[in-house]
């Protein structure tokens, strides 16, 4: 086999609570991702050096040398092999680039699963698990899609039962955040405010309502205690939410670090709706129709 073609979904945090600041400059969380139908396509071909092509949204934003996740992901897995492999890869973006929904994480996830396969390795799902975590907390749901609650760093899943498909609008804005300036700006709020900051738990709410299928009762669960830090260093982000909430969205909340906004529609017909008044309420760069949860890296 010469080349593999991967497909892999970006993700929105249904839950997103934050932790205490570790000795090692993370936060524990309690992280609920959901794979949501925006993709990237990664296609590794096979090729004596290591090399990387990006093309489509946004794509003059994503390093092309070593420093891509996906180049990155490759030579990890070729280190864990114990084997010099080259490969090129070539990723078509549609993900948000820096928008909080995972996009360089879903690379290098497209990028382990294709390598795995074009090298003929056969790595098990634990293995490749474990090279994830090594390459960014959000890599290892990358790999698993679904739905899942992540607790650590948000690298440790267990996966969740879900019951039908939700349908989401994700408002897309101009540049991206810094994830790790989102956190730190967190951090400085909850210090500014002499904050007591609670080890996160996940809401069995929450829970309930992904496990009865129950749109308007997620809508009313989904939260983000990043979302104050993005909205602080994105003051347009408080318009954007209020104009989800105001045109009848179930749900509205920053993705992640953000910039994206992410509102939740009561059916496909609904989404369609918020997302022509979003536009004309002219808050946003662009409006993306999504749903899930999808399935992880697919090969096509
Ligand atoms: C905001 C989220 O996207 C929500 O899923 C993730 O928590 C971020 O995951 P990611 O982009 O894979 O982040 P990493 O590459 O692991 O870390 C980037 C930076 O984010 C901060 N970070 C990340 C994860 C975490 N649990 N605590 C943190 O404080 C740290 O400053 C870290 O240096
Ligand atoms: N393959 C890649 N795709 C996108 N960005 C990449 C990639 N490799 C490296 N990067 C760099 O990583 C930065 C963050 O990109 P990404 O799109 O993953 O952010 P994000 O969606 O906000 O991440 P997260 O939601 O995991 O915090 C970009 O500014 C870019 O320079």
């Amino acid at each position: 086999m010469n080349s593999v073609t991967v497909r892999v979904p970006a993700k929105v945090n249904l839950q997103l609570a934050v932790g205490p600041l570790r000795d090692d400059g993370y936060h524990d969380l309690v992280n609920v991702f959901h794979a949501v139908s925006i993709f990237d396509e990664v296609t590794a071909t096979a090729e004596t050096g290591m090399s990387v092509r990006v093309e489509g949204e946004s794509a003059d934003q994503v390093p092309e040398d070593d420093d891509n996740l996906a180049i990155q992901a490759a030579l990890a897995l070729a280190r864990h092999a114990g084997r010099s492999y080259g490969v090129n890869l070539i990723i078509r973006k549609s993900i948000p680039v820096a928008g909080g929904m995972a996009g360089g994480s879903a690379d290098a996830a497209a990028a382990l699963v294709a390598c795995n396969e074009l090298w003929g390795l056969g790595l098990p799902m634990d293995d490749l698990l474990e090279i994830a975590a090594d390459l960014g907390s959000d890599v290892p749901f990358a790999l698993l899609g679904g739905t899942a609650v992540g607790t650590g760093r948000g690298e440790r899943l267990t996966p969740l039962e879900v019951a039908g498909t939700f349908h989401w609008v994700f408002a897309l804005a101009d540049g991206g955040l810094s994830t790790a300036t989102v956190y730190a700006e967190c951090d400085r709020m909850r210090e500014a405010m002499g904050e007591k900051v609670a080890w996160p738990r996940a809401g069995e709410s929450l829970l309930a309502a992904l496990r009865a299928g129950d749109a308007k009762a997620l809508g009313a669960e989904l939260t983000n205690d990043l979302q104050p830090a993005a909205v602080m260093l994105r003051r347009s982000l408080a318009r954007t939410l209020d104009a989800g909430r105001e045109q009848g969205a179930l749900g509205s909340l920053v993705s992640g670090s953000g910039p994206t906004c992410a509102f939740l529609a009561e059916s496909e017909a609904h989404a369609g709706e918020l997302a022509a008044s979003l536009k004309s309420a002219g808050v946003a760069r662009d409006l993306i129709i999504a749903h899930g949860p999808v399935p992880g890296p697919t090969v096509v």
